[in-house]
C-alpha cells in the first residue's frame, strides 16, 4: 500500500488539464469529510500501489503527487496524477505541522476526549488541540481549540514541553500546553461530534485507555503537567 497525501480541492487548481487521470474505488470518503482548510493536509492509505497507477504517463511524484479533486460523498474518487514537474515547490518540500494540546486541570482531573477514527490518534484519548493557524501564538491557538472543540473558556494557559510526533509521512511538533477554567462551573460540550465521542474529565492517578501513544509514554515516564501545589 502506498502513502498518499490528500489536499482540500481547492489545491487541485495547481494540476495542469492534461493530467492523467484514474477513477479509484474504496478510498474512504468520510474520512475526507474532516478536511475543511486548506493547509490542512490528510493522510489516507492508498487501496492502489502508486506504481499500478502508472499506466501512460510515468511521471509520479512517489510521495506528494496525489490530490483528491471531486465530490467527497462517493465512494469513488477521481485521482489525478500530476507530472513531478507541475508539482509546486512546497508540495514536494513538506514542512512539520505545529500542533498545540491543552491540559485542562481542573481540581485533581484533566479533560480527555475518545477520538473518532478520522484522523491520528484513531479511537484513543487525547487532550483537546489542534494546528496552529498563521499569525497565531500558542496560547491564541489554544483558546481557540479548546473553545471549538469543547465550548470552554480557558486561563492562565503555560506551555509546558514540546515533542516531536512521526506519524506516517507527517512530522508535527507539538505543544503542550496547560490551563484552567475561566469559570469552574462550565461544563465541556462535545462540539466536534463526528470528531469526538464527547469530553470527561479524568483523575490524574486513574487515566482513561487506550490513550493516544506518545501522549501515554510522556504521562508513563513521569511527566507532570500540574503546577506545585495545585
Ligand atoms: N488534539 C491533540 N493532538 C495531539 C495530542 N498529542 C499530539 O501529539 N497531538 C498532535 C497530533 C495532531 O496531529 C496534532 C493536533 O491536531 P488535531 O488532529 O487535533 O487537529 P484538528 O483536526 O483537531 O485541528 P485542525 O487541524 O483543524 O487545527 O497534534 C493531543 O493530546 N491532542
Amino acid at each position: 500500500m502506498a502513502m498518499v497525501s490528500l489536499r482540500t480541492p481547492e489545491v487541485s487548481l495547481a494540476m495542469k488539464p492534461d493530467a492523467d487521470t484514474r477513477s479509484v474505488k474504496s478510498l474512504d470518503a468520510h474520512r475526507f469529510n474532516n478536511s475543511t482548510r486548506r493547509h490542512h493536509v490528510q493522510k489516507f492509505m492508498f487501496p492502489l500501489t502508486v506504481k499500478s497507477m502508472m499506466i501512460s504517463k510515468p511521471a509520479f511524484s512517489t510521495n506528494r503527487s496525489i490530490f483528491q479533486t471531486c465530490n467527497k460523498s462517493t465512494s469513488t474518487f477521481r485521482v489525478h496524477g500530476v507530472r513531478a514537474s507541475d508539482i509546486k515547490n512546497e508540495e514536494l518540500s513538506p514542512s512539520p505541522e505545529v500542533g498545540v494540546s491543552v491540559f485542562i486541570l481542573k481540581d485533581n482531573k484533566i479533560l480527555f476526549g475518545r477520538r473518532r477514527s478520522v484522523s491520528v490518534g484513531d479511537n484513543t484519548y487525547l487532550l483537546p488541540g489542534g494546528h496552529l493557524e498563521l499569525g497565531e501564538s500558542h496560547e491564541e491557538c489554544a483558546v481557540r481549540e479548546v473553545k471549538e472543540e469543547t465550548g470552554l473558556d480557558i486561563k492562565n494557559i503555560e506551555r509546558l514541553t514540546t515533542k516531536n510526533l512521526y506519524y506516517d509521512a507527517t512530522h508535527i511538533n507539538v505543544t503542550y500546553m496547560r490551563a484552567q477554567l475561566s469559570d469552574p462551573n462550565q461544563t465541556p460540550q462535545n462540539i466536534e461530534p463526528d470528531k469526538c465521542e464527547g469530553w470527561e474529565w479524568y483523575d490524574f492517578n486513574n487515566l482513561p485507555e487506550p490513550m493516544f501513544g506518545p501522549l501515554k509514554e510522556m504521562l508513563q515516564g513521569g511527566f507532570n503537567p500540574f503546577p506545585i501545589g495545585f
